[in-house]
């Protein structure tokens, strides 16, 4: 089973002891900084088709709150942009701080917004399954999504609201009909580079595309991430899931191209 986690013993700095690709070359977040990122004008931009969405479920698999696709459909894809081929969604999931302090992985300028969500999609095209696509290099496309404190979010509240029934660590519950399109932000301006997984296994797989425009949720809906538990229903002691975030890791030289 996974015994990293995000405190002092398991945390980001004693990653690399179990999975030394943690100080690769290729590794994320990053710190973004906007004017050193080459606009690239052959960058097209990226075309999300989330019409027949099929989510299945909702579970809490004591890193994060995760909501997970029916990837046998080839229609729920992202193209375009960066990427040479289709890649289908497969499961969305979070990374949040805790009360009044940041959370997202990626940082702006030095500048970390609350949260960020993750959208990963996998070159289905090229690779047979998603855990062949995870541990090549083009294999993932993972979309972020920088969420900052403001009003409420009038859809996340269908995620928010359903976070009292994956309370434990390993619980899992029904989730289906959920669109994610509902939580874009308005304009898919974007960022890429060549990155990593940011949770071990960390693998050096992913083409990120990081939206530059935030969403806006309040911080009634964020607390309710933090309620959610490391923990299994059966044991005494209830650790709160928050600050689920890896710090930026060095560019290593890489290029970060804009869409704008
Ligand atoms: O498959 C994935 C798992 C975790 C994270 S942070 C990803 O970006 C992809
Ligand atoms: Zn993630």
């Amino acid at each position: 089973g996974d015994h990293w986690g995000y405190g002092i013993e398991d945390g980001p700095s004693v990653w690399h002891k179990t999975y030394p690709i943690a100080q690769g070359n290729r590794q994320s977040p990053i710190d973004i900084v906007p004017h050193q990122a080459s606009c690239d004008p052959s960058l097209g931009p990226i075309v999300l088709n989330y019409d027949h969405c099929t989510s299945m479920n909702i579970a809490n698999n004591g890193h994060s709150v995760i909501v997970e696709f029916d990837d046998t459909d080839d229609r729920v894809v992202i193209q375009g942009g960066p990427l040479d081929n289709p890649y289908k969604l497969k499961q969305f999931h979070f990374h949040w701080g805790g009360k009044g302090c940041h959370g997202s992985e990626h940082t702006v300028a030095g500048n970390s917004y609350a949260s960020e969500l993750h959208l990963v999609h996998w070159n289905a095209v090229k690779y047979g399954t998603f855990e062949e696509a995870a541990t090549a290099p083009d294999g993932l496309a993972v979309l972020g999504i920088f969420l900052e404190t403001g009003d409420d979010h009038r859809w996340l509240n269908m995620i928010t609201d359903a976070l009292y029934m994956v309370k434990f660590k390993g619980s899992v519950t029904d989730f289906e009909g959920f669109n994610p399109m509902c939580l874009l932000p308005s304009s898919l301006d974007y960022w890429t580079y060549l990155g990593s997984l940011t949770t071990p296994p960390l693998y050096e797989s992913v083409v990120w595309i990081i939206l530059r425009e935030p969403i806006m949720v309040s911080e009634k809906q964020l607390s309710k991430f933090r309620m959610l538990l490391l923990t299994e229903e059966e044991e005494d002691q209830r650790i709160h899931m928050e600050n689920n975030f890896r710090p930026p890791q060095p560019l290593n030289g890489r290029k970060v191209r804009s869409s704008i």
